[in-house]
């Protein structure tokens, strides 16, 4: 297994920087997600590490060896495209061995290794199927089974659930979770959508504009969001980010352990921060108006006003409400965030 770090990686095309100076550092045996909105620069990092593209400064370690100048077939990394990048001529087993043919590795224990693979993906009665005729989930396990065949160390995969139905997604977010911890592979895995980062990482690396915005384990990310982008980056509905006056301070809302004071604002410098999940309706609290009711089964979301600053409200079960209803709404004080509106960094307030 190997270990990969990245220290002061750039790249530019033409102009236009894509990747701004990142380091990060991954254990062996970890599962990493670089996550990001579009365009943030997350494929170009796998690219860089897979070797597909050469960085423009910087340098790339695999275990102990610089990869920086190697070309991919010397990098000993397996990589899943979204396409998945199967050959439609070839049935599944060719699809499955052509990267270890095209190396020309040894071909004695082919069919023992591809029969161990195929048991592990459930594909064994489907080997003499071609592309066209598997499901989509089928055509994505043949792409992980061309990874896995390989034997790699690390594996790297670009949004390879992306063209999967939902349902799909979820189900193949564990069988890959699975994989790799069976395997112990050192996994990156690109994904836009946080809700496949926050279930399948050891490590989330949230990008944003070519640079990390923050690099922490999935619960860390959560509770302690740095700042405003990584709080509504995580976490359905994001965050609410209220605007705070000078006004508010010294307000009194009702908390389970007690009364919250909102501290004092200094100006309007900072915003108050509170996940929708954690606002409840309360006795004697925030004046809010109900603007919209959404109905989920285990949940309903509130969507309401606090004088001109809306916020989302999570509350368990259905509610008797209706749009145009006046409602008191209330959090605990350890579930205030506190950011500052310039920069977007999270404060700590005493
Ligand atoms: N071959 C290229 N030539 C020029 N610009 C590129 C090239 N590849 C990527 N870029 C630019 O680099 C930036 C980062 O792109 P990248 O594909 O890494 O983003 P991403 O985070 O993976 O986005 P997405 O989720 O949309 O795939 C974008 O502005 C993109 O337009």
């Amino acid at each position: 297994m190997a270990s990969i770090s990245l220290k002061g990686i750039t790249k530019n095309w033409g102009e236009a920087q894509a990747v701004k100076g990142i380091n990060f550092d991954v254990k062996s045996g970890d599962f990493t997600v670089l996550l990001g909105p579009s365009g943030c620069g997350k494929s170009t990092t796998l690219r860089l590490i897979a070797g597909l593209d050469t960085p423009s400064g910087g340098s790339i370690h695999i275990g102990e060896r610089d990869v920086t100048h190697l070309p991919p077939a010397q990098r000993k990394i397996a990589m899943v495209f979204q396409s998945y990048a199967l050959f439609p001529h070839l049935n599944v087993r060719d699809n499955i061995l052509f990267g270890v043919r095209v190396r020309k590795e040894p071909s004695k224990d082919f069919e023992s290794r591809l029969k161990r693979v195929a048991d592990i993906l459930g594909l064994s009665h489907l080997l003499d199927r071609r592309p066209g005729q598997l499901s989509g989930g089928q055509q994505q396990r043949v792409a992980l089974g061309r990874a896995i065949i390989a034997d790699a160390p690390v594996c790297l995969m670009d949004e390879p659930l992306s063209n999967l139905d939902a349902q799909l997604r979820q189900e193949m977010r564990r069988e890959i979770r699975a994989l790799q911890q069976q395997l112990n592979m050192t996994m990156i895995y690109v994904t836009h959508d946080q809700t496949e980062a926050m279930s399948m990482a050891d490590q989330v690396i949230l990008l944003r504009d070519g640079k990390i915005e923050q690099n922490a384990p999935p619960a860390e990310l959560y509770a302690q969001p740095a700042s405003v982008f990584a709080a509504r980056f995580i976490g359905t509905p994001p965050m609410n980010i209220l605007p705070l006056a000078a006004g508010d301070a010294g307000q009194i809302i009702e908390g389970s352990s007690g009364p919250v004071i909102l501290p004092r604002a200094d100006g309007d410098a900072w915003q108050l921060g509170i996940r929708p999940e954690h606002v409840r309706l309360a006795e004697r609290g925030i004046a809010a108006r109900v603007e919209s009711i959404e109905y989920f089964g285990a949940d309903t979301i509130i969507g309401a006003r606090i004088g001109n600053a809306p916020l989302l409200a999570r509350v368990p079960g259905q509610l008797s409400l209706k749009v145009g209803d006046q409602i008191q709404l209330g959090w605990d004080e350890a579930n205030q965030y506190f950011f500052d509106r310039q920069s977007g960094l999270r404060r700590h307030l005493a």
